[in-house]
């Protein structure tokens, strides 16, 4: 029942089977706009911004893409480029630790370049400076020397256009936020647009699946595409192993073993809920209170867990830290105050 490239490759080689996977991951990334599912506001902002730049002739405007991961930041971004037939250059907020390493990176973009800086809210605060000047003039300062002795030198930059992706604006300072020209809010994904994402992979990967199986995972896949194709995979994997067949109830199995529960929660998430509802019976809990309980960095817990838990609406964040929902207690299937299953059992 299925056909894809993996089953080209001699899946006994743990290299060739994995460079498969990376594979996918790159082949199911939608190239244009057009194939690019849901978001459709910023779709409609972004294709006004492209076709006025295309029109004039000119780079387009710098851009600011902020969400969650896995909602497609990285795949826009690649869009931008292929739509305006662009070279892209891709780089990343902890690989910029020094003014330097962003001199280096912007010296040597051609005219018209499309710069992918990933993660931009990590980027060090002396390149963020030097960036400033670089996306409103085409400029950067170039200190040579040391001490009293040291001089600035200006070097012109080839146009380009900078896209920025964070999963936390609100760390960006706005001198840099204020310097792109558009603000992408990227939201979570509805069934619908999660249903066609998984229709479109499945078609990729050569996989053969009911409708209703495309359903249920949509519906456990925290809005988010990333994770409908990570899955689908995982229910490839079981179709193939044990049931031949990608149904309802290979999807059920498949998401079983893997942790996922019905309404798309995973361990972490379910560690974050037991805390908040066992050790401090639903709140109030503080950010750093919550990221050390369960053994992780808050930027995880605020950036990815925090998001999505608000959004279905087993927690609200207060000014005093975050507190369950009514929704959460029975969720869990517990009445408030009464405390539950160790974490590990889960
Ligand atoms: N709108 C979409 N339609 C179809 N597939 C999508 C869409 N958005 C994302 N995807 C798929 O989800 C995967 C993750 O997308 P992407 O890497 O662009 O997310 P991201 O927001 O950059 O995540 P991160 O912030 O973690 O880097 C991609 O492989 C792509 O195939």
């Amino acid at each position: 029942m299925t056909g894809d490239a993996a089953d080209e490759v001699d899946l006994t080689d743990p290299v060739l089977a994995s460079e498969a996977e990376l594979a996918f991951e790159g082949a199911l990334r939608p190239r244009s706009l057009a194939e690019f599912v849901g978001q459709t506001r910023v779709r409609g902002q972004l294709q006004l911004l492209l076709t006025a730049a295309t029109i004039q002739q000119r780079t387009p405007d710098h851009i600011l893409l902020a969400g969650p991961p896995g909602l497609g930041k990285t795949t826009l971004a690649m869009i931008v480029a292929h739509e305006g037939g662009r070279p892209l250059r891709m780089s990343s907020g902890p690989a910029i630790q020094h003014a330097g390493d962003l001199a280096a990176i912007l010296s040597s973009l051609v005219p018209g370049e499309v710069l992918f800086i990933d993660e931009i809210h990590r980027m060090a605060r002396s390149a963020e400076e030097m960036l400033y000047l670089a996306m409103e003039d085409f400029r950067i300062d170039i200190m040579v020397g040391k001490g009293a002795g040291a001089t600035s030198v200006p070097l012109d930059l080839a146009p380009f256009t900078l896209v920025g992706a964070t999963t936390r604006a609100g760390l960006l300072p706005n001198p840099l936020r204020d310097r792109f020209g558009f603000t992408a809010h990227l939201e979570f994904y509805d069934e619908a647009e999660l249903e066609q994402v998984l229709a479109r992979a499945a078609t990729l990967l050569g996989l053969d699946i009911d409708r209703e199986a495309v359903a249920e995972i949509a519906g456990r896949c925290r809005g988010t595409p990333r994770i409908a194709n990570r899955l689908l995979r995982r229910v490839r994997d079981y179709a193939l192993v044990h049931t031949d067949r990608a149904d309802l109830s290979a999807v059920r199995a498949a998401l079983d073993l893997y942790d996922v529960d019905e309404l798309g929660l995973d361990r972490l998430d379910r560690a974050v809920m037991q805390i908040i509802l066992t050790r401090f019976g639903g709140g109030p809990v503080g950010l750093n209170t919550l990221a050390v309980s369960v053994g992780e960095e808050s930027e995880t817990i605020e950036a990815v867990v925090e998001p999505f838990l608000v959004r279905i609406g087993l927690i609200t964040r207060t000014p005093r830290g975050r507190v369950a929902t009514p929704a959460a207690w029975r969720h869990f299937g517990l009445a408030s105050g009464e405390t539950a299953l160790p974490i590990d059992d889960l």
